[in-house]
């Protein structure tokens, strides 16, 4: 699929139900007019953009998405705008929010938990070397396509979904201890919330919750982290997920060493789906 053309307007598109809507914007199931290509186009009112001043952030976090190519990337194809909304040309992830699957299964499978976070770790190791930190991997910016494969979307721009926990928006529950301080970080949050990740998809529930945002910045900055014992989860498991929640971001298990962990190579299916 090439979206050669660069002037694209709405009137490439016909638009189809909404996917999910959010504080700047909404996304819409769309169909390119001529090509009758399938995408996702998320619709951000410029009003709301000027009243936050991110005008940049979004310059720099478009000029990301449309130079990053991989296959757990969401493409972004194109962009435009009219008097007063910008929109984004996105690749249509066919399987849903990983989110979705996640909260109907209630966890998943140590060979699909693996799986996602290979996945997920190669998508990662991608975006570090383009000098890109993604900083906000969280269940609902992650997509499934039509084969089950994991995509990382919304760089910066998520979408609050339907089928969303409320304490959801704005939760601490995935952020390492240095961004929860508001203190300088790098790659390493990333590995971090790898680790988050890993204990959700296999306990249905993030490590640090609790029931109130103080609670949970307090567990994150203790690195208060128990598991509950669950026939499923092998050792293995634990102590991935051990060397990925430590708070010194220089002693956490790099991405690359995460792909040689013996619980990765055991479980996860080496093409992604
Ligand atoms: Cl960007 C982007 C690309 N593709 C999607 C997508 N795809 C998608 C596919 C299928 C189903 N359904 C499959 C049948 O059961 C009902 C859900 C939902 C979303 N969703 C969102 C989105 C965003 C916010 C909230 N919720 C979903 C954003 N997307």
């Amino acid at each position: 699929m090439a979206f050669v053309k660069r002037n694209w307007s709405i009137h490439d598109f016909e638009i189809g139900k909404p996917l999910g809507k959010g504080k700047f914007g909404r996304v819409y199931l769309a169909r390119e007019a001529k090509s009758k290509y399938i995408v996702a186009l998320k619709v951000i009112f410029k009003e709301q953009i000027e009243k936050y001043r991110l005008q940049h952030q979004l310059k720099r976090e478009m000029a990301i998405q449309t130079s990053l190519r991989h296959p757990h990337v969401l493409r972004l194809y194109g962009w435009f705008h009219d008097e007063d909304r910008i929109f984004f040309i996105l690749e249509y992830a066919h399987g849903g929010e990983l989110y979705g699957e996640l909260r109907r299964s209630g966890c998943f499978s140590e060979k699909q938990a693996a799986t996602y976070i290979a996945s997920l770790t190669h998508a990662l190791a991608y975006c570090h070397e383009n000098h890109v930190i993604h900083r906000d991997i969280k269940p609902e910016n992650l997509l499934l396509d039509h084969e089950g494969r994991l995509k990382i979307a919304d760089f910066g721009w998520s979408v609050q979904s339907k089928n969303k926990r409320h304490t959801m928006c704005g939760t601490l529950d995935y952020l390492a201890p240095e961004m929860v301080e508001n203190k300088a970080h790098d790659y390493a949050v990333d590995n971090w919330t790898l680790g988050v990740l890993c204990y959700e998809f296999l306990y249905g529930v993030p490590p640090f919750e609790a029931d109130s945002q103080a609670d949970t910045f307090r567990r994150i900055m203790k690195v208060d982290l128990t598991f509950p014992s669950k026939p499923h989860v092998s050792d293995d498991a634990k102590v991935l997920i051990t060397q990925l929640l430590v708070k010194d971001s220089a002693k956490r298990l790099s991405l690359d060493k995460i792909l040689k962990h013996p619980w990765i190579i055991m479980n996860a299916d080496p093409n992604g789906t």
